[in-house]
């Protein structure tokens, strides 16, 4: 990574539901330009900690610097520089993707061509589909292009491949890495360990509200190695995905 610059600064986050302390004291930074992967497991306080980022979810204390806006004062500058997927319940039922397109750009006040996003998502053939005729697949493509209408400098992704199948999750995979390559900063939470391996330049482990572990995957996995760490069962060249990939072939396909 060439650029160290932190795009977000998060200090000391606590967030209390009732006297639930969900997160308890966070840190981190995210640089400018990287895929920033928060991972932990269910409860652990990722969604939370991102809502309170995106500006949507009050924080207890804490403070949290955006591109150099604070969340307390600033949130609406906030707002304009930020890409988050909307809830499903947003995609009015008859509305087709170009129609759902051209209202979020009115919303946004952002010039923004639908067949032109569209296509950075690959449903250029999709245009005229309505929302819940899309696959699995396609509906977070079509979730993460709504993420780019206001050309976002950070796009938050919550789980974006939960559900899919291996040939989704990949292309997903290369769709997100093209985002951050044409210089948005992306911060994405998912469960499963081989995608955060592969897409973030750095994960940060969030349990119980705190953060246990941050840096690259590959400095992560080095240290575990260097403690004594050894699987139990030798691992092969490949696995039951490789599998299925070579199977079936690596295409859009849905
Ligand atoms: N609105 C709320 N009111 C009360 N408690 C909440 C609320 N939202 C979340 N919590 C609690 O805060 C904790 C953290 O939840 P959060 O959704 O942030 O976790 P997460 O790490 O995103 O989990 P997952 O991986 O399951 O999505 C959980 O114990 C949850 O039950």
């Amino acid at each position: 990574m060439e650029t160290k610059k932190a795009i977000i600064s998060v200090t000391n986050l606590i967030k209390k539901y009732d006297d639930f302390v969900a997160v308890q004291g966070l840190s981190f930074e995210v640089y400018e330009n990287e895929i920033f992967g928060l991972l932990g497991p269910n409860g652990a306080g990722k969604t939370t900690t991102l809502e309170i980022i995106e500006t949507l979810r009050e924080k207890t204390s804490g403070e949290i610097i955006v591109d150099g806006f604070s969340v307390d004062k600033q949130a609406q500058d906030i707002k304009q520089i930020i890409g988050v997927q909307l809830q499903a319940a947003g995609y009015y039922p008859n509305l087709n993707l170009v129609e759902l397109l051209e209202l979020f750009a009115g919303l946004y006040g952002a010039d923004v061509k639908p067949m032109e996003m569209l296509e950075k998502v690959n449903l250029q053939d999709k245009a005229k589909a309505k929302y819940k005729a899309l696959s699995g697949g396609q509906k977070q493509r079509f979730s993460i292009a709504t993420t780019l209408i206001n050309q976002p400098k950070i796009i938050f992704l919550d789980e974006p491949t939960t559900g899919l199948d291996p040939q989704a999750r990949r292309n997903l995979w290369d769709l997100i890495t093209e985002i951050r390559d044409a210089g948005t900063t992306v911060v994405i939470t998912t469960h499963y360990m081989d995608e955060a391996e592969q897409l973030c330049d750095r994960v940060a482990f969030v349990e119980r509200g705190q953060i246990i572990a941050l840096d690259t995957p590959d400095n992560l996995i080095d240290q575990l190695v260097n403690s004594g760490f050894e699987r139990k069962k030798e691992v092969k060249k490949a696995n039951l995905e490789d599998v299925f990939i070579n199977l079936t072939g690596k295409e859009w396909r849905e």
